[in-house]
């Protein structure tokens, strides 16, 4: 069974990101590649990631008006992403042109709430009421978009995959039990993640940093 587990490479490096591709492809289903690593070696970089024959996630989280995120989408269809993920924040016009650009088998999900914040971060920004509230209006929202799915924490996937059952759920900021919390402030474990409905799971630092990163993803694989 191909594995949930997406392994976010979060390095600006190639060398580095091919060499914990290399390590941990037999323990993962696919490589996340964002910001850090698209703003560092683009097309070229995303290119050379494919070599290792597994689904590429390209988290841009692209979020501007309608026709610049469209035009975005479209010269990204050359990478052939089977993943790609826009702000939900952008409204349903953008959400909805992002989805027309894209290539058929390139699945567009929006984020929600991100990991790293709060219900007190969210009043900061101007949003009234819960994570879980934000989260389940703009699932709402993606779906109404025609999108495949969502971004959100392990807190709220269940009540969202209960709300749209055929929906693509991908959780981030997975920590195993004990694991280091860094910036993620809404984070549950890969097991509870999956149990609560999840499609496939992000795991970053908890496999990167790890001295053995191909054991870290073996041991985290273990538990689901
Ligand atoms: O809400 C979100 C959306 C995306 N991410 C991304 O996932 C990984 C998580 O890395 P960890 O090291 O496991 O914390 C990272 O690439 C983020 O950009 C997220 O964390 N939360």
């Amino acid at each position: 069974m191909t594995s949930p587990i997406y392994v976010a490479i979060d390095t600006p490096h190639l060398r580095k990101a091919q060499t914990l591709a290399q390590r941990v492809r037999g323990h993962v289903g696919g490589l996340k590649l964002g910001l850090e690593f698209f703003c560092a070696n683009g097309h070229h970089g995303v290119h050379e990631m494919t070599k290792f024959g597994l689904p590429i996630f390209l988290d841009l989280k692209l979020h501007d008006i309608p026709n610049t995120v469209a035009k975005a989408v479209q010269a990204l269809h050359v990478l052939e992403p089977a993943i790609l993920t826009v702000h939900a924040a952008g409204g349903r016009a953008m959400l909805e042109d992002a989805k027309a650009a894209a290539g058929l088998n390139t699945k567009v999900v929006a984020v929600t709430v991100l990991t790293s914040l709060d219900d007190s971060d969210l009043i900061d920004i101007g949003v009234g009421g819960a994570a879980i509230d934000q989260v389940e209006r703009l699932a709402d929202l993606a779906r109404a978009s025609g999108l495949d799915g969502i971004v959100c924490s392990g807190e709220e996937v269940a009540a969202a995959r209960k709300a749209w059952p055929d929906g693509f759920f991908v959780v981030p900021g997975v920590r195993p039990s004990g694991g280091a919390m860094g910036d993620q402030k809404r984070a549950v474990t890969p097991r509870e993640a999956l149990d609560r409905g999840a499609s496939i799971l992000v795991v970053g630092r908890p496999i990167s940093l790890a001295a053995n990163p191909d054991i870290a993803a073996r041991e985290i694989e273990a538990t689901l």
